[in-house]
C-alpha cells in the first residue's frame, strides 16, 4: 500500500479575509495544482458556509489530525478549533481573534507530536489581534516564540524571507517602525541574521554556497559617508565579520539598483535593512508566486506572500497561487529526499 505523506497544518487566518476562500479553492483543484495532502484547524461549520457561498460543493469533514491524511482524497479535512466563527467576508468579527490565535499555536503543536509535517499559515489582521491583546508584531515573532516554547531550545532568532523563483530576500529588521530601523540595526543583528540565511539555505534549500548580498540602508549605500553613516560603520564591518567566517557576503550595494535582472544573477539572497526596502522588489517581480517562509525555526513554516484582502473575500475572485506555491514548498522543505 503506498503511504500518503504526513499532511500539512494549515491556519485559517483572518476568518473575513481571503484565507478560507484559498483553502477551498486550493482543495477544490488540489490534483491540478499537484497539491500534497493537508488539513485545517479552523471552525468546519464556518468552512461550509463560506464554500456555499462561494458555489464550491466539495465536502468538509470534522475530523482529528490522526484522521487527516486518509480524509484528503474525498473531504476537506478540518480540525475544530471549537470556537464557532462568523462567516462576515470583509468585517472582522472582534470574537475570532482566540480562535485565530489558537489555530497557528495548536498547527505548530501538530508538528511537534508528528501529525504534521509543516505549518502553512493564512493572512492575519495584525491590527484587529493586536486590538484583541495579541503581543507579537507578525506571525515570524509569534512562532519564533511558539519554537522556543515547544522545542525548549536556545530563544529561537526567526528570519523572515520571501523566495519567489526569480528572487529571493530577508529583511534584517522586520515589523517596526521606519523611524526606528537605524537605532535597531546594529552589527550582531546583521550578522546573525545573514548566519542564519547562510545555514537554512544550506540545509533547506540545497544551495551549496549561498550568495548574499546586503543593502545599503541609505541612498547610495551612504556616498561614502555623505548620505549616512550606517553603511559604513555598521553594515560593512558586519560583512567583513562573515567573510570571515566563510559567509560569502557582499555590499553594502545601493539598493535601487540591485533587483533589476542582470544584479540578481549575482546572488541567491537580497538582504535589506528594512520590510520594504526588499519585500517592494519581491512582491512586485513575483507576487503570485512568491512563498512567505520563516528561517530560524525548529519546524516549517511556510505562507502565502500577501495579506487578507478584504475586498476579495468571499468573491471568488482570490488568485490561489501564492497559498498554492506555500503548500508546495512547505511539503518539499518538510521532506527534500522526497523530490
Ligand atoms: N502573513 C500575513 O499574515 C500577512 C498579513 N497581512 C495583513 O493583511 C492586511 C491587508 O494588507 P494589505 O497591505 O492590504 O495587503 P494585501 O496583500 O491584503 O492586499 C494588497 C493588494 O493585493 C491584492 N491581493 C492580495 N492577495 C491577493 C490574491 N490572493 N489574489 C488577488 N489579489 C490579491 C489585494 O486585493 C490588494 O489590492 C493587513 O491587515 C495586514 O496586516 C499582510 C501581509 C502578510
Ligand atoms: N509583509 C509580509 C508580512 O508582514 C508577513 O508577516 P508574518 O505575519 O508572516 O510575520
Amino acid at each position: 500500500m503506498v503511504q500518503l505523506p504526513v499532511p500539512l497544518a494549515v491556519t485559517c487566518g483572518e476568518p473575513a479575509g481571503i484565507g478560507p476562500d484559498l483553502i477551498l479553492t486550493a482543495f477544490q483543484n488540489r490534483a491540478e495544482l499537484g497539491l500534497p495532502p493537508f488539513y485545517v484547524r479552523t471552525d468546519p461549520a464556518f468552512l461550509k458556509s463560506r464554500a456555499q457561498r462561494l458555489g464550491i460543493s466539495e465536502d468538509v469533514a470534522a475530523v482529528t489530525p490522526e484522521e487527516a491524511r486518509a480524509t484528503f482524497a474525498r473531504a476537506l479535512p478540518v480540525v475544530p478549533t471549537g470556537d464557532p466563527i462568523a462567516d462576515t467576508p470583509g468585517t472582522e468579527d472582534p470574537m475570532s481573534a482566540a480562535s485565530v490565535v489558537g489555530s497557528i499555536r495548536a498547527c505548530v503543536i501538530d508538528v511537534k507530536e508528528g501529525h504534521a509535517s509543516a505549518v502553512v499559515t493564512n493572512p492575519i489582521n495584525k491590527a484587529a489581534l493586536y486590538k484583541a491583546g495579541f503581543t507579537y508584531p507578525g506571525h515570524t515573532e509569534y512562532l519564533g516564540a511558539l519554537g522556543s516554547e515547544l522545542w525548549a531550545c536556545t530563544p529561537c532568532r526567526p528570519v523572515m524571507m520571501i523566495a519567489g523563483p526569480e528572487l529571493m530576500v530577508i529583511p534584517v529588521t522586520i515589523h517596526i517602525p521606519l523611524k526606528d530601523v537605524p537605532g535597531t540595526l546594529t552589527g550582531d543583528l546583521i550578522v546573525e541574521t545573514a548566519r542564519i540565511a547562510d545555514r537554512d539555505l544550506k540545509t533547506r534549500f540545497g544551495i551549496t554556497r549561498p550568495r548574499l548580498a546586503l543593502c545599503g540602508l541609505n541612498p547610495h549605500a551612504g556616498e561614502n559617508g555623505a548620505l549616512g553613516r550606517e553603511d559604513e560603520e555598521i553594515i560593512l564591518p558586519a560583512i567583513d565579520r562573515l567573510l570571515a567566517e566563510g559567509i560569502e557576503a557582499s555590499g553594502p550595494f545601493p539598493a535601487d539598483t540591485l533587483f533589476h535582472p542582470e544584479a540578481r544573477k549575482a546572488y541567491d539572497c537580497a538582504l535589506g535593512m528594512y520590510h520594504d526596502q526588499v519585500l517592494v522588489p519581491a512582491k512586485t517581480i513575483g507576487f503570485d508566486d512568491a512563498v512567505n517562509v520563516t528561517l530560524g525555526l525548529p519546524f516549517i513554516r511556510t505562507s502565502p506572500d500577501h495579506g487578507t484582502a478584504y475586498p476579495l473575500a468571499g468573491t471568488g475572485k482570490a488568485r490561489v497561487d501564492s497559498f498554492a506555491a506555500a503548500l508546495r514548498l512547505a511539503a518539499v522543505l518538510a521532506n527534500p529526499k522526497a523530490v
